[in-house]
């Protein structure tokens, strides 16, 4: 796989329409992104189909999980920074989430 280039300054404005429910890390050239679920049974299958993702993708995520909640921090050590390849997982970790409801609903 060709070395990543860090994300281009087009891409970065696109991030928070393109990804609204991840946020700038503070302090580090990365993006984050807090998960609840019902339990630590849901939080740890949830962290399995990340892990299959992460292995297809060759991209791997910094994370935590207490209980219910996992806490998911994307950067590229390769780049030094935010690549592309961190967008790509966001996506494909978002599209495993249900859903979001309408606002109002
Ligand atoms: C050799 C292997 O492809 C690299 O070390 C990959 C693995 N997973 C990775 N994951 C992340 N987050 N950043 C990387 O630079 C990276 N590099």
């Amino acid at each position: 796989m060709s070395k990543p280039l860090k994300l281009s300054l087009e891409a970065r404005a696109t991030l928070a329409t393109d990804l609204p429910a991840w946020r700038m890390a503070e302090g580090r050239d990365a993006i984050t992104r807090r998960f609840r679920f019902r339990d630590f049974n849901d939080a740890w299958g949830f962290m399995a189909r990340v892990a299959l993702l992460a292995e297809q993708q060759d991209h791997h995520p910094e994370w935590s999980n207490v209980w219910n909640r996992v806490e998911i921090l994307l950067t590229t050590h390769d780049a030094g920074g935010l690549s592309d390849r961190d967008v790509a997982l966001a996506r494909a970790i978002d599209a495993l989430l249900p859903a979001e409801p309408p606002p109002g609903a």
